[in-house]
This record gives C-alpha cells, structure tokens and sequence, in this order.
C-alpha cells in the first residue's frame, strides 16, 4: 500500500548518511514513502509550529487537531519516548534534554520521518520542529520537503518561565536551570530559523498572551485561510 509521492515532493541535496540501526525502521533516501488513501497519494500538508518554552504550542495542537483534524507530532514527545524506550540514543538524549541543549538533527528527524510514513493522515503539525538552521537542513535533506506554512507563538520570557513552572509533568527540563539554558537555545538557534521563514513569507506570528481560547481565536483565521 505504499507509494512514493515523487511528484509532490521537492528534492534538494543528497541523501544524508543513515546509521545502521535506525536504517531498519526508516526509510533511505527520499522522498518518504506516504500512505496511499482511497486509491490515491495525497500530498502532505506540513506546518512547522515554533515558540520559545512554554509559549503554548502543545496546547494550541491540541486545538488545531480538534478543529481541523491535523496529526500532532511534537518532537519533545518523540524524543522523551525514545528516550524511555530501549533506543541506543537514550542517555545521550536524556542528558541532551536534561541540558536543554538540541539533539542531533539525524535521530529527531528520522523519529518524525517514522510518524510521518505510518500515519494515514497527510496533515502534519510539526511542533518544536525545526529548532536550528540544522534541523531544518536536515528535514529537507531527509524528507525532501517544505512546510507550507509555520506559526511562531510569540510569547514574552517571563510568561513562558511562569508557565513552564507550573506545568507540573515531571518534565526532566522543567526546572529553572534548563529554562534558562532552552531560552538561550531558543533565542541564538531557533529565532534564524523564525526569521527564514518570515522571509520565505511562510511565517504567521501569534500572539501568545492570553487565555488558551483567546489565543486559538488567532489561530484559526490561519486555517480557515488555506485549502486543504
Ligand atoms: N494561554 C495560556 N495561558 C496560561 N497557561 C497556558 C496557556 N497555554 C498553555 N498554558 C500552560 O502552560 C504550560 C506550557 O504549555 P505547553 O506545554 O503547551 O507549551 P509548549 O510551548 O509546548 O512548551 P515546551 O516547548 O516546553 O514543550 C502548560 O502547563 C499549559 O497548560
Ligand atoms: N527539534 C527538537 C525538539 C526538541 N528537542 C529537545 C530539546 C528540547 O529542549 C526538548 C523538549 O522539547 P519540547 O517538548 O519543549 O518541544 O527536546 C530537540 O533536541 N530538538
Ligand atoms: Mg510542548
């Protein structure tokens, strides 16, 4: 039941070297293998959702795929997964994670590659994704595609520290030390990344100050605009 979606998919570089025992569940070279729906491959719809550490972006997906039916792939999800599962990576992306410093682009971007070719939906929210130049480098290089649009929760510092505080999911980063290491990591590697795309003319940015509902009322007019 698989397909290659060669037509929809835009090639930029040579594939990336795959590490032997991630080359078993994934797929070599590009472009993904997407999952035929009703005798037919759609194309997938991709929208990368960025915002410093506790701006909201979880929340919102789980709006957004209420509402509009999107699958949710959060990277930090992936990640904390692999991390507990009997993976190989999994110290190195404990103490990655418990620094706050960003995993390897290879492992992150195979693990989404993995949701992406077992998933029957073609609407992808990517969320913490990508969170340096390199990561998105590597998106491209593996899955040899583009999203058609990002959203960048824009939230002031002092309310993501408040939030990510109280969030209260025994998160190992969720301490004042990494904050403060993640708030510079946002601010030196994932702001470029915000900034390409505000020049690709891909950006939406939301305010991320006020109550859940508030803020999706901002979201929404974002999906409504576009034809899936
Ligand atoms: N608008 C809001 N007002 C107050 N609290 C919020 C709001 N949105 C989310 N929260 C809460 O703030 C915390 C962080 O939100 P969330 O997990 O969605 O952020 P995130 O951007 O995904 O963070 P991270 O990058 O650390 O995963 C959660 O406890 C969530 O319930
Ligand atoms: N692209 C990514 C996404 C996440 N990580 C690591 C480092 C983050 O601090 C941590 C938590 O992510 P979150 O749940 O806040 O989105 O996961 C990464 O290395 N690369
Ligand atoms: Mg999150």
């Amino acid at each position: 039941m698989w397909r290659r979606a060669t037509l929809f998919l835009r090639v930029l570089e040579p594939p990336i070297h795959i590490n032997a025992s991630l080359s078993q569940t994934f797929t070599t070279g590009f472009p993904f293998h997407f999952q035929e729906k009703d005798g037919i491959c759609p194309k997938p719809l991709i929208t990368f959702v960025l915002g410093g550490p506790g701006s909201g972006k979880g929340t919102q997906c789980g709006k957004i795929v209420e509402t509009f039916g999107f699958k949710h792939l959060s990277a930090g999800d992936l990640l904390r997964r692999e991390m507990v599962s009997d993976s190989e990576y999994g110290s190195m992306i404990m103490n990655t994670i418990g620094e706050g410093r960003i995993v390897p682009s290879e492992v992150t971007v195979k693990l989404i590659l993995r949701e992406m070719e077992s998933s029957d939906n073609h609407k992808f929210l990517i969320d913490g994704f990508p969170r340096s130049q390199e990561n998105r480098i590597a998106f491209e290089q593996i899955i040899g595609a583009e999203p058609h649009m990002v959203l960048f929760f824009d939230c002031p510092e002092e309310e993501m520290v408040k939030r990510v505080l109280s969030r209260n999911q025994g998160r190992i980063d969720d301490n004042i030390n990494t904050i403060k290491n993640r708030l510079q990591v946002f601010e030196s590697l994932n702001l470029p990344v915000i900034d390409y795309y505000a020049k690709k003319g891909k950006l939406y940015r939301i305010n991320a100050v006020g109550t859940v509902d508030e803020i999706f009322e901002h979201v929404r007019p974002v999906f409504e605009a576009c034809e899936f």
